[in-house]
């Protein structure tokens, strides 16, 4: 029998079809098919510069499509107007922000998306404090951000996507030169928007701490999908390209497994 659950949860929250995309005249996408539905967690993993930045960023409108198709939520990208209902957390550059803004500030800028004229009510308050909660930012609410550790700053940046309560949320490496404690709070953060129904693509180079969260690992190389199904075993640190997997069974002098899939 099938349920009004099971319908909603068919629904496709992002949806790629063929999507090409090229920069600076160089195909980076060459026909991409993507689907995320409701409630999922999906990592999208790969070598680097097999394109999943630029996955990611023909989804929110950062890179145009040459061809092919990207939906929101049921509706084209280029009509898509509730971006209060998607959360990005792009990827942390080395370059410092150098402006000069308190932790609430860069925290309640997330917020403006679901404010009348950017003016804060007692719930939009409320909504920031909760974000800087779930990161255990709280106590540093007042400290400039460039006060920050590279994994603070980070959980800073998350908080910012969520506090818009965001139905989607897009991540790009967001556990990449991120301190364990703070990889940590970021898990438990994402384990709470998930089990809360929040839908989530990330980006990563190793699911780590993330693991147990994925539902589904898409894998490009060269700009095309190579996998799409469960997360390809071994997929950590054992399976980047340099490292071989040798089972702990296995007889002296066999060959490593290679998984190959993120080479
Ligand atoms: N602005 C740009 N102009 C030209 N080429 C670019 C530009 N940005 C990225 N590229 C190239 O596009 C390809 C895909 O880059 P992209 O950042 O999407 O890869 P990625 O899989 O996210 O890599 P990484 O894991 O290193 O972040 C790379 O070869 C990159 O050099």
């Amino acid at each position: 029998m099938t349920t009004t659950e099971d319908i909603v949860s068919d629904e496709p929250v992002i949806s790629l079809r063929g999507v090409r995309a090229e920069l600076g005249s160089r195909p980076v996408l060459r026909g991409i098919d993507l689907t995320v539905r409701r409630g999922e967690v999906v990592a999208l993993l790969g070598a680097n510069g097999s394109g999943k930045s630029t996955a990611v960023r023909t989804i929110i409108g950062q890179v145009p499509v040459s061809a092919g198709q990207v939906e929101l939520f049921g509706t084209p990208r280029r009509r898509f107007r509730d971006w209060a209902r998607v959360g990005y957390v792009p990827q942390r550059t080395t370059a410092a922000g150098g402006v000069p803004a308190t932790v609430t500030e860069v925290v309640s800028s997330g917020r403006l998306s679901r404010t009348r004229f950017g003016l804060f009510r007692k719930a939009d308050h409320a909504a920031v404090r909760a974000a800087l909660d779930l990161v255990g930012m709280a106590d540093r609410a007042k400290d400039p951000v460039d006060a920050l550790s590279g994994g603070q700053h980070q959980r800073v940046l998350i908080a910012r996507a969520l506090a818009a309560a965001p139905d989607l949320l897009i991540m790009d490496e967001p556990m990449a030169g991120v301190d364990l404690a703070s990889q940590e709070i970021l898990a438990a953060t994402l384990r709470e928007q998930v089990a809360a129904g929040t839908t989530v693509l990330l980006v990563l180079h190793e699911l780590g701490p993330l693991e147990p969260l994925i539902d589904r690992a898409v894998v490009l190389r060269d700009g095309c999908v190579l996998h799409d199904g469960p997360p390809p075993e071994a997929v950590g640190q054992h399976a980047l390209p340099g490292h071989d997997h040798v089972h702990p069974h296995a007889p002296a002098g066999a060959e490593p497994i290679r998984t190959g899939l993120l080479s």
